[in-house]
């Protein structure tokens, strides 16, 4: 038997009920290196690299049942006239996996192209421009991917009530020109920049049904969101701008286990004052050339165990099991 660090004893080697490949951030575009905004170096040829060699391992690996892809596959520093060529390529790399990929959508995939045009070719099941779905790929486990765009000043057209509703927002919380910029902001109050979205209230009530629906089927739920939800797992300037309402919903459940995010390519790890794991991943597009930002996920009963290569760390998420009714 095998301890861990919150003293709960595994059984080593037990085959997972499944397994599932995951990769974030990878912002490819054919243009030269460069850096963030804070000076951090960003690969935007190697990115399309680390992904190949993610499906080639999840390939030859065992088996699989599906890769997530947690957002922003092109960078938006992609020259327009190319965004459209650059979304498929990545999509295409893809479509190399054995398996079915579940695509979301992040600020920089939307700075390429809009949403009308975006979701179909990712394959993203939508409803009216909306980008939020669950499927559950064995009776004991529901994932849930979120849109964090879903109220946001891109990707709508400019006069759509949600491109409004984000713009108020923005002007009420923002004080500066460039909405983008966290100066002066305090605190928490910093995650209200351009380059990040909210849950609109009618994809908080399909939340929650969802998730008493996977209560009263004894479901396991994993939630996927390119935006982090846990201010102790991510930057506050990369925070969900209502993370507080989307966490209010989670918490009502105890089926909800684990949350994963991207986007503060940087990576987190916490674990909520519910016992919620929060894993937020290393981005592909930040990986010096040769190295690499993937991973697989086995799936247990009573955990989740990410397994990551290179730049992404490995976890261990023990489920917090009060108030499990089995
Ligand atoms: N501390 C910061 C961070 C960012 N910005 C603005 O956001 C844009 C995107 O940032 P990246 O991290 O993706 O480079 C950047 O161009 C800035 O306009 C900022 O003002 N202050
Ligand atoms: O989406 P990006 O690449 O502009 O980066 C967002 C920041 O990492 C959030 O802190």
């Amino acid at each position: 038997m095998m301890g861990s660090a919150n003293g709960i004893v595994t059984a080593p080697g037990k085959p997972p009920l499944f397994s599932f490949g995951i990769i974030s951030d990878v912002q490819y575009a054919d243009i030269a290196d460069g850096r963030s905004f804070l000076g951090v170096p960003r690969y935007y040829r190697h990115s399309i690299l680390v992904l190949q060699r993610a499906v080639s391992k999840w390939n030859n690996q065992q088996q699989l049942s599906f890769a997530i892809n947690f957002g922003d596959i092109v960078d938006g520093f992609c020259p327009k006239e190319q965004s459209l060529k650059a979304v498929q390529k990545v999509v295409e790399e893809f479509e190399n996996f054995s398996g079915p990929v579940y695509h979301m959508i992040g600020n920089h995939c939307l700075y390429n192209l809009p949403r009308k045009k975006l979701l179909p070719l990712m394959k993203i099941p939508a409803l009216d421009g909306h980008a939020y779905y669950d499927f559950s790929p064995i009776p004991e486990y529901r994932f849930v991917v979120l849109d964090g765009y879903d109220i946001s000043a891109i990707g709508w057209p400019q006069d759509h009530p949600n491109t409004l509703e984000a713009l108020k927002l923005l002007q009420e919380k923002n004080p500066n020109l460039d909405k983008n910029n966290p100066e002066g902001m305090l605190g928490l109050e910093r995650r209200f920049l351009m380059f990040n979205g909210a849950v609109g209230k009618e994809q908080l009530q399909w939340l929650d049904g969802v998730l008493q629906d996977a209560s009263a089927y004894k479901q396991k739920v994993v939630v996927c969101c390119h935006l982090p939800l846990d201010p102790g797992a991510a930057s506050k300037e990369a925070l969900l701008w209502n993370y507080d309402e989307v966490m209010d919903v989670l918490h009502r459940y105890n089926c909800v286990k684990v949350c994963i995010g991207g986007h503060d390519h940087k990576g987190g790890h916490s674990i909520d004052s519910h016992g919620v794991h929060h894993r937020v991943l290393e981005a592909a597009l930040e990986c010096p050339p040769g190295s690499d930002a993937f991973g697989y996920v086995d799936v247990y009963h009573e955990r989740l165990y990410l397994s990551g290569t290179d730049r992404m760390a490995s976890t261990d998420m023990i489920f917090n099991s009060l108030g499990d009714s089995e």
